[in-house]
């Protein structure tokens, strides 16, 4: 299959050769080509460039992106896209006035989903799960990381596991997995550290042994797991192959993103709780800040200081957090928005947090998050916009117009019909 597009407006975050990761000051700059052309083929970026420069392509399909933007596909970075049911019955808590912290020590928040996952089979699971992602699809994005953490038993721990992976292999969607059994302590466990055992002993060489997780995460936070727990259950993921990515400092200063750094995670998320010494232990690592604007909105936290750790240096990449509990919102231009007007990033430092950042924090900057020659053919047409900053700006409107992944294309013209 070869596709053409040509006459694009502009052609988002086109790099010759694809950075690891963007960070600081240089988050600033989009590199953005007016005027054209991107060539895909066999699934791969072929080519792409001035439509003043474009030779004759014989392609199997052309389309005229005229007044259009051509964006490569979010890479979603942090998601527990696979859960029973919504809880919207605590959001009106929420709005009544009780904390995340209460409503999960009364047997809500992420017990009350065990409870439901525990009881959906596999198969239920996974239905209810592609439909989500085919609506993220919908919404731009291209690859996604999904979690477990709503099983908290061996088994629907790996039940959550196979769903997330069998939503990679039945979707365009790129999947990788992650391993959360540490995202609460069961209350049958008068003895936390029994649970903890279960997780090390049990859990994660079951889950090892089939191939079914590429990450390993733990709920760093005041009444969750404290950070030396984290750290024992992050090394011991580690000698079974799990690389750490770790929920950090969400609602406050939890020792997570130094955990994060002792053990080399990938990335540390959330981050709405930080201090200078948070900021600067990140600074000369590898550990990718990721910031989940749609917790913080939800929940009506602090936003994590993004310019801040811009101003540190730090690179930031930017996902949903896709969960029933905290942020029920898998839409990457959302995030967009949220960053711009709530954290004062401009368009152009959301976008390469939301793209090549991301790619970074999943280990797929080669593949993803860039229009670069060679990489998957994961993209997006825009509606027609006066300018690619329109995108976060008219935020709550899907602008995502043509939807292509791996070369193919999935959805075309969402709103041509309306
Ligand atoms: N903070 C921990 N985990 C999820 C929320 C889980 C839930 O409430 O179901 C999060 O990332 O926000
Ligand atoms: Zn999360």
């Amino acid at each position: 299959m070869e596709i053409l597009i040509q006459n694009i407006k502009g052609l988002v975050q086109v790099r010759d050769a694809s950075p690891q990761w963007v960070a600081g000051k240089d988050m600033a700059e989009l590199p953005v080509m007016e005027n054209a052309f991107l060539h895909m083929k066999d699934g791969k970026i072929e080519n792409f460039g001035y439509m003043t420069d474009m030779s004759v392509i014989s392609a199997d399909e052309v389309i005229n992106a005229s007044g259009r933007f051509v964006f490569p596909s979010f890479v979603d970075s942090h998601t527990h896209l696979v859960f029973a049911a919504s809880r919207e019955e605590e959001f009106v808590y929420k709005i009544k006035g009780m904390s995340y912290a209460e409503i999960a020590a009364r047997g809500g928040g992420i017990l009350n989903s065990a409870k439901k996952l525990q009881q959906a089979t596999e198969d239920e699971l996974f239905e209810r799960a592609m439909v989500r992602a085919q609506e993220i699809i919908g919404l731009g994005t291209g690859a996604v990381e999904i979690k477990s953490g709503y099983g908290l038993t061996t088994r629907d721990e790996i039940k959550m596991l196979r769903v997330a992976k069998r939503i990679g292999e039945s979707s365009p969607l790129k999947v990788k997995t992650t391993f959360l059994g540490a995202h609460a302590i069961p209350k049958e466990y008068a003895d936390r550290n029994d649970y903890i055992k279960l997780i090390k002993e049990e859990m994660i060489p079951a889950i090892a042994e089939e191939g079914l997780a590429d990450y390993i995460d733990a709920f760093c936070e005041k009444g969750f797991f404290t950070p030396e727990e984290t750290e024992d259950i992050m090394e011991h993921g580690k000698k079974f192959g799990m690389k750490p990515k770790i929920h950090a400092n969400q609602l406050h200063i939890s020792g997570g993103v130094q955990v994060g750094v002792k053990t080399k995670a990938i990335s540390v998320d959330h981050l709405e709780a930080m201090g200078e010494e948070e900021v600067k232990a990140l600074q000369n690592t590898d550990v990718m800040p990721t910031l989940l604007p749609g917790a913080a909105f939800f929940l009506g936290t602090a936003y994590p200081p993004a310019r801040e750790m811009l101003n540190a240096g730090l690179p930031l990449a930017l996902a949903t957090d896709y969960n029933p509990g905290s942020a029920p919102c898998g839409s990457m231009p959302l995030m967009l928005s949220l960053a711009c007007i709530r954290m004062k990033m401009t368009p152009e430092e959301a976008i390469n947090a939301a793209t090549i950042n991301t790619a970074y924090a999943l280990e797929l900057q080669g593949e993803y998050g860039s229009i670069t020659k060679g990489k998957v053919a994961n993209v997006f047409i825009t509606t027609e916009m006066p300018s690619y900053a329109y995108m976060p700006y008219a935020f709550g409107s899907n602008h995502v117009h043509t939807t292509i992944l791996n070369g193919e294309i999935i959805n075309k013209g969402l709103f041509d019909a309306v």
